[in-house]
């Protein structure tokens, strides 16, 4: 892999935090022809996971043919069925087993080394979920080339952009290696189509490997809240809001009036305010919704490259020279005990 640019971009405003260089359109048709993408896409419970919908919006952005793949118990009748329906997919392999159903890493590598081997796939691409995260690096690492990381970019074929030191410098990174294995970041690809599509769904290959891992069981927060990564509005809180009740008083009220997803800073995680799965920025999850509504967030640079890709960022601090604001489109200065509940009436009586 060799970065043949660095952008250093400042952090101040939003639009210094962009790459700098447009996408470019899908690699000229002569070379389309050749590309061949496998869309890895990720299920739950038989349904597609938005992260399966990145990596095909990703696939189509390459050019060239897309073939979805997917493995679990029954999946042909479900998760296969669902994303044959998409628009630009060409072909789903889909593997019935239920040796794949919780997609471990360890089991799932294999299985989707074999298909890659066997189809020819020039490029493999998954969403930058956890499931991508933990399985991209094996398959690299099996096929020996060289993994891409959380691209949100690409300008060709073999030219991928992706943020690093937590959105502060973009960097542009050409692959030489003769199958790219790239993850992709869920917000910066988004325009796929759910509908219109009739590909075919055909067996997989299953190279039936012995289970190096068994899942055992998996605790997760649930919540009728809007899911935080994909949610078209997030309401934020920070550690201004000084405890986890007050954190629930006040901001739950809020993101309900608005039909939003709850998100926090990872202070107010760390201090025990909000649940880990909510942390918005570097280490925790990237969000792009229509709005941000922030409160008692400063703005650190690792909260910002989580969040600042937001349409309209909205942000509610009492230090006027916080730097939130800096990003803001809107800005209240003010104490969020008093402007948060003020808020919360206004909107439920509009
Ligand atoms: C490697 C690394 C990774 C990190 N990853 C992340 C990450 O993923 N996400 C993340 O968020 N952070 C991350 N951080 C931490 C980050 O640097 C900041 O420490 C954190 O974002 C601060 O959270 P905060 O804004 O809630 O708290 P603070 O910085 O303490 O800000 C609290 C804000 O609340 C305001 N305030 C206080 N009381 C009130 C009130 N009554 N009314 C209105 N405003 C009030 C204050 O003016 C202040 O601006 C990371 C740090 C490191 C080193």
């Amino acid at each position: 892999m060799i970065p043949i640019a660095r952008h250093s971009v400042l952090r101040a405003a939003r639009s210094q935090l962009q790459p700098t260089r447009k996408l470019s359109q899908p690699a000229s048709s002569a070379l389309a022809r050749l590309l061949s993408t496998l869309a890895v896409l990720e299920q739950r419970n038989g349904k597609l996971e938005s992260s399966s919908l990145s990596a095909i919006a990703a696939a189509q952005k390459l050019g060239g043919s897309v073939t979805g793949f997917i493995a679990g118990s029954g999946v042909k009748g479900t998760s296969a069925a669902e994303a044959a329906k998409i628009k630009g997919i060409e072909k789903v392999l889909a593997v019935d087993n239920d040796a794949y159903e919780k997609g471990l890493p360890e089991n799932y590598a294999p299985l989707l080394v074999e298909n890659i081997k066997k189809g020819e796939f020039t490029h493999v691409v998954a969403g930058h979920s956890a499931f991508g995260k933990s399985l991209l690096p094996r398959v690299a690492a099996l096929l020996d080339v060289q993994q891409i990381s959380d691209i949100t970019g690409i300008e060709s074929e073999d030219t991928f952009v992706r943020p690093i030191y937590a959105g502060n410098a973009i960097l542009t990174v050409q692959s030489t290696d003769n199958v790219k294995v790239i993850t992709v970041r869920g917000t910066a690809f988004q325009d796929v189509e759910a509908e219109g599509g009739s590909a075919e769904v055909v067996d997989g290959a299953d190279p039936n490997v012995p289970a190096m891992t068994e899942w055992v069981s998996e605790e997760l927060a649930k919540s009728e809240r809007p899911e935080l990564a994909t949610a078209t509005r997030v309401v934020s809180g920070g550690r201004g809001l000084k405890s986890k009740e007050e954190f629930d008083r006040i901001m739950l009220p809020l993101a309900d009036s608005l039909g939003a997803a709850i998100g926090a800073s990872r202070a107010a995680v760390d201090s025990g305010f909000a649940d880990n799965s909510l942390q918005v920025g570097q280490t925790g999850k990237n969000v792009a919704p229509q709005l941000y509504l922030c409160a008692g967030i400063s703005g650190a640079i690792q909260h910002l490259a989580g969040m600042k890709d937001s349409k309209v960022i909205a942000a509610i601090n009492k230090d006027p020279e916080a730097p939130i604001f800096q990003i803001a489109d809107v800005g209240l200065v003010g104490d969020l005990f008093d402007k948060v509940p003020e808020l919360t009436e206004k909107v439920k009586s509009a």
